[in-house]
Parts: structure tokens; sequence; C-alpha cells
């Protein structure tokens, strides 16, 4: 029996599908916008609880902000790599689990700020010379202590401001702790890698809110095999319309949503879930029918979205040395760089450059060609000898329509109650996606709880117009055997 277009005959009573099923004989119809992991955690929610879903993907993939790229001969994650949180409290663990897939630990460290692991890099300066890792840990020592000092600045002030300004004030009132020479570059290092978990520079992001993520316990792993078979595994079975891209959504008097689509074609439904990204909300690409309300569309304004670009290197040979992180010390911030060592974690000679806030936005004004000329460029500092790659890629997460931007960040000064408002429904209209997460935006994980939560609620505002919500065994959570399948198997870890 195809299960995306009718009801089981054997419903047992209390169920939804049988309610609906008395009521009406009509299934009720989701529409969901975006097959990220968001769009597809909804889906498949609401797919198990025998709703007809469409989703609708503008694009001609599936996976959004999460794309494991194959043209190397072996998996390179261009948008998220790493799993924040390895531990089975993260809401992505059965699935890993089930699908047999291995981590790669880089850090044991729980905290967004400060997840170094220092043993594993390299350092050197712009000449080339190598940073004496004692000096790195100990400028690492002193990041951590003005990192506390700014917290102190955060609590004794009403007012917002930046994390740099935040730091300058722990600087001019903590001179010991102000560095100068090799140490102030590695120093700047830091700060780099801090604006990389953000995707925006420190003159940006908001000291008020810039620690308040709820980090899951675990540290952080790479994904060895590449995110994409998660995503694989939650598309399975969803009726997923790729190259739809929606530029309209209108609310009806008699409930229902159409969706419209560049082509003119018109969805009608029940509801309709929105996980498109911040960014493209932020666009107004999609156009809304009446107009979203006033509270809606100032938190869509209100929230920063942040850039990072991943430009990608295959050598045919290793000529670096065996630590997870090659980085580039330098005067400021937006000069330091550093290449993640998948040779380390999965075996392929694969580097890959990542450049976050204004760094990323300025390479997206070069060609593919042009950025990683200047990416080789920063490598023969550090190996002199290089040889050109045999392949490379390059993102553009920042200009690319179907994104505009990497994920959602806090500007300095916002409300606090944004990421709430922005995930709060219009009447049948849902909102997912990793901006709507409060605890974790800015993640897979968050993502996907994200879309589950959506997907309750429209599942909870469709029970209640059918009047009968207190009387049903409600199914709201990821049931389905395929995915959670083998769950009790333990997440894998690898050190190589
Ligand atoms: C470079 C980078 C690195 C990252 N690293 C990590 C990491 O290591 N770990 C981690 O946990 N997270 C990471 N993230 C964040 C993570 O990738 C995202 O939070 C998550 O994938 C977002 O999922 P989503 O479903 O909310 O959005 P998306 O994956 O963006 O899905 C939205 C979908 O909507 C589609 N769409 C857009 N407009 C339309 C339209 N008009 N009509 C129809 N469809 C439309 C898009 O094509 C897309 O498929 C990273 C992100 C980036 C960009």
């Amino acid at each position: 029996m195809d299960k995306k277009n009718s009801f089981p005959n054997d419903l047992p009573e209390g169920t939804i599908s049988a309610l609906v099923q008395k009521q009406s004989n009509v299934q009720p119809s989701v529409i969901v916008i975006g097959s990220g992991i968001s769009g597809l955690a909804a889906a498949r929610n609401l797919s198990e609880a025998s709703f007809k879903v469409t989703v609708l993907e503008s694009r001609d993939r599936i996976g959004g902000r999460i794309h494991t790229d194959y043209s190397f001969g072996c998996p390179v994650d261009m948008g998220a790599s790493w799993l924040h949180g390895v531990s089975n409290e993260n809401p992505l663990a059965p699935i890993i689990r089930s699908l047999g897939l291995t981590l790669y630990r880089t850090s044991g460290d729980d905290s967004i700020l400060y997840d170094h692991d220092l043993e594993s890099y390299g350092l050197y300066d712009m000449h080339g010379n190598k940073v004496p890792p004692k000096l790195v840990t100990e400028v690492g020592d002193a990041f951590k202590r003005i990192l506390e000092e700014t917290e102190k600045i955060r609590d004794e002030t009403a007012n917002d401001m930046s994390v740099l300004q935040g730091i300058s004030i722990v600087l001019e009132r903590n001179p010991e702790l102000r560095l100068d020479g090799m140490a102030y570059e590695v120093l700047q290092w830091y700060i780099c890698r801090m604006e990389a978990w953000f995707a925006v520079d420190a003159n940006l992001i908001s000291l008020k809110c810039w620690d308040q993520d709820e980090c899951l316990s675990g540290g952080h792993g790479l994904m060895v095999q590449g995110y994409e078979p998660v995503i694989r595994t939650l598309a399975k079975n969803i009726d997923i319309r790729l190259s739809h891209r929606v530029t309209k959504v209108s609310r009806t008097p008699n409930n229902k949503v159409i969706v419209e689509v560049e082509s003119g074609t018109n969805f009608v439904a029940d509801a309709v879930i929105i996980t498109v990204p911040i960014g493209v909300l932020k666009a107004n690409l999609i156009q809304f029918q009446p107009e979203l309300p006033q509270w809606k569309t100032s938190a869509i304004s209100g929230l920063g979205v942040g850039n990072e670009n991943k430009i990608a290197l295959r050598f045919d040979r290793v000529f670096w040395p065996n630590v997870e992180f090659l980085g580039m010390v330098a005067p400021t911030s937006y000069a330091c760089g550093y290449f993640l060592n998948l040779h380390k974690a999965t075996g392929h000679s694969v580097l890959v450059y990542m450049a976050a806030g204004n760094l990323a936005e300025d390479l997206e004004k070069l060609s593919d060609e042009a950025t990683a000329n200047f990416v080789m460029l920063q490598l023969k500092k550090m190996f002199p000898d290089a040889p050109d790659p045999a392949q490379y890629l390059v993102t553009r997460w920042g200009t690319d329509p179907n994104t505009l931007g990497c994920y959602a960040y806090d500007v300095v000064g916002m409300p606090e109650d944004l990421y709430a408002r922005l995930g709060e429904p219009v009447d049948n209209i849902f909102f997912g996606g990793e901006a709507v997460n409060v605890e974790h935006q800015g993640s897979a994980h968050g993502a996907f709880l994200a879309g589950v939560s959506a997907s309750q609620n429209c599942q909870r505002y469709i029970f209640e117009r059918l009047g009968a919500w207190e009387k049903l065994k409600l199914v709201s959570r990821m049931r389905n055997s395929d995915v959670l399948e083998n769950a009790s198997v333990p997440l894998q870890i690898s050190r190589m």
C-alpha cells in the first residue's frame, strides 16, 4: 500500500488517521518548503503520522546546507561536517548509530567559544615560521582568561555591545593580558576561530547573547562518511519535488494554503511548513498573502545572517604534517586562516580551507579559480613547495539564492525573543529551519529539532481544527522503524 496517498485500513481507534477518515474521508495535507534536514525531519514526522506530505525544493538536490560532494572520489562535506555533541542526547544520534556511521572526534571539549584540541594544531606565521606549541598553549590560556573577564563586562553592563568591544575593555583594564609580537598574532588566530563558529566578525557579535547556545555533551565529531547518508535516510519514501522554487504562500478564507512555485503551478494543502533559510526570508523571496504580521517580519529582519565558505583541495599526495588543523597566524583575525586536514580523519588527501565573516564575503567576489589561487598562496606560506591541487571545490553560501548566508547570528542589541517569534506559527503557516531553534541555532541537530517541533505544532493545529485533540493518542515523534532500526548500537568514534 502506498503510505503517501492513502490511509491504512486497520487504523486503531483514537488515532488521527482513523478520526479523519471517519469525519471526512479526506487525508490532511501539508506542504513542506525546503528539503534541508529541518524540512525532511518535519516531512518524515508528518508522513509517519499518515498526513499527505509534499516537499517543494528549489534546488535540483536535497539536503540544503548539508551537502556532501563526491567528485573527489571520497565524501567531502561542503556545508555541515561536524556533529556538535557526540553523545546519545544528540537527536541525530539514533540515525547515525542505525546507519553505522563513524565520527572522528576533533575535540572532547563541549565549549563553543574555546573548542580547541591544541595538540593537533600546526600553526605558522606569515613568513612560514612554525609557532612554538608552548606559545600556542600559553596564548590559549590567556584567551580563556580574556573570555572570562569579558563575561564579567557583560554581566555588569545593561546595554549590549559587540564581543570585540568587550575584549577591548578587558585588555584596557587588565594590562597583563595584553600580548605583542607573535603572541598577539596567535591571539588573533583564536579570535578568527571564534568568529568561524558564529560565521561573523567579532565586531558584529552580540556580547549579551554570544555564549547562550546550549551545547550538547560529547564534544565535536566529524562525520567521516559525510552527512549525506543521514539526509538520504530522512528523505526515504517522501514525496519531494525538486526544482520547485516557491514564490508565494497565500492563506484562503476556508483555512487552506495555496503555495505557488516559479513555474506558476499551485499546490493546495491544509497547512504549510516553511523551512527555507533565514537569508531567503530576509530577502523577501517568498511573498505572503495576506502579509505576515509585524511581530513576525520584525523577527525576520532583526536576526543576522553570517557567512562561511569552504574551499576543498584534493592533492595527489600528502605533504603536510599529521595534525587536525593547519593555521596561519597574522596581525588581524581577518588575515588569519586555517585548513581542516581531512586526511587525518578520513585517510583522503584533502585539505579544507574555511573562511568566515568578511573574508567569506570577499572571497565570493572572486572567481572559483581566483579563490583557489588565494587559498594556495596561504598554503604556500606554510609549505613553499606545495604542489597544485588535482581538484578543488568552492562554496558560495552567501550569494547562493537558495541560502543567502550561512546561518543566523545574534546582532548587537537585538531583542531576546527573536528566535522564539520566528518559530511562532501564523495560523496554518508553520516555521522550521535552523534559525528557529532557540537553543541550537546554526547546527544540523538544531535544524532537525526545529523541523520536528514545527511538524508537531502543525499536527496539533490540524487536530484542533478537527475538534478532537484531547481524544487522540498522537504520534508526534520519529517512530519510523526504518530510521531507528538498530538504534541501540553505540556511536562509532574513530581516532586515526
Ligand atoms: C559552511 C557551513 C558549515 C556548517 N557546519 C556545520 C557543522 O559542522 N555542524 C552543524 O551541526 N551545522 C553546521 N552548519 C549548519 C547546518 O548546515 C544548518 O544549520 C542546517 O543544515 C540547516 O538546515 P535547514 O533545513 O534549516 O536549512 P537548509 O539546509 O538550508 O534547507 C533549506 C532548503 O530550502 C530550500 N529553499 C530555499 N529557498 C526555497 C524556495 N523559495 N522554495 C523552495 N525551497 C527553497 C533550499 O534549497 C534548502 O534545500 C554549517 C552550515 C554551513 C553553511
